[in-house]
């Protein structure tokens, strides 16, 4: 007998209570790790971890440097769910299951969610190890996570993409990168279907679009995360010169390599960003930031 087609918020609502069920709390912010930035999640205290695979409906990855288990612990005093590893589009998979994850998040009444991910660096002053906050993104997948019927209870029909990276949330990223002394560099996301990494000749033109990093992932899920409702902050943590740039070829192993080198910066970056989150009236600015706010 075939299994019963059951719908996509049905399906994330057993995803969700299958998790709230394994923790004893579930805490409003949540993290995804991209390419090499696993050990992140050493960092997390007092972490339940759930494999994927347990977790009723969720895809397993198939990409070398994502790890597939979901964390609910805390940094310090706050609390986290760290999504250990992503679904990428060339994997095979509808972007429906890419971005099932944020639809679990959203049933688990996360309110914030931080992205990260491993990029090329388009932009000439851009060097591996460099970390860049999304100001923006290009869609170049050629197709959209929100494609179909839509359904209400998910979200609008057509959700407002002005601001799809929370400004608020960037000016955080770049005031605690500077209490830390490090450059959280404002930048725009290009997303590209991949596998194949970019030709020179592509890299030339998503220069001339206005992108100043280019990925394989990211974008989903801050377009569905956006539709649920959620505030949306992303690191894009430079792995190599993109295509051309450099003349030098690219590797997954490259991307990885510097993913792992850089884990102990961006974990800086995020523990501080994590804490002023769950500090309530945390994300306030100084007086400092409200003056550079517009640039980030
Ligand atoms: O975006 P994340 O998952 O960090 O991974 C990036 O690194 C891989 C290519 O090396 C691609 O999957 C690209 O998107
Ligand atoms: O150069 C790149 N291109 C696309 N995706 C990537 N992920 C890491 N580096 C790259």
């Amino acid at each position: 007998m075939s299994e019963p087609v059951i719908d996509l918020a049905a399906r994330a609502a057993e995803s969700a209570l299958f998790i709230k069920r394994s923790v004893p709390a579930v805490p409003p912010l949540a993290l995804v790790l991209g390419s090499g930035l696993n050990e992140l999640a050493e960092g997390v205290q007092d972490a339940t971890v759930i494999p994927y695979r347990d977790i009723p409906h969720f895809p397993v990855p198939t990409v070398a440097g994502h790890a597939g288990n979901l964390l609910v612990g805390r940094i310090d005093s706050a609390g986290l769910i760290v999504l250990q590893g992503r679904f990428h589009y060339y994997e095979g998979h509808p972007l429906e299951v890419v971005t099932f994850p944020m639809r679990v998040l959203q049933f688990l009444g996360v309110r914030t969610v931080i992205l990260t991910a491993a990029t090329g660096g388009i932009r000439a002053d851009l060097r591996p190890g460099n970390l860049v906050c999304l100001s923006d993104h290009l869609n170049l997948i050629g197709d959209n996570p929100l494609r179909g019927s839509n359904d209400t209870r998910l979200g609008t029909r057509f959700p407002d993409m002005t601001e799809v990276y929370s400004k608020k949330l960037r000016a955080v990223a770049r005031e605690e990168g500077k209490r830390l002394g490090i450059n959280v560099i404002p930048g725009v996301y290009a997303c590209l279907p991949g596998p194949s990494y970019e030709t020179p000749a592509e890299i030339r033109m998503l220069q001339a679009l206005g992108a100043d990093v280019v990925g394989m992932s990211t974008v989903p899920e801050a377009i569905v995360a956006r539709h649920g409702g959620m505030d949306v902050l992303a690191f894009a943590l430079v792995t190599n010169s993109a295509a051309g740039v450099l003349g030098t070829p690219i590797s997954h192993k490259e991307v990885l390599d510097a993913g792992k080198k850089a884990t102990p910066l961006l974990g800086k970056v995020l523990r501080r960003v994590a804490l002023r989150l769950s500090d309530p009236g945390g994300t306030g600015l100084t007086a400092e930031m409200q003056t550079f706010g517009g640039d980030v």
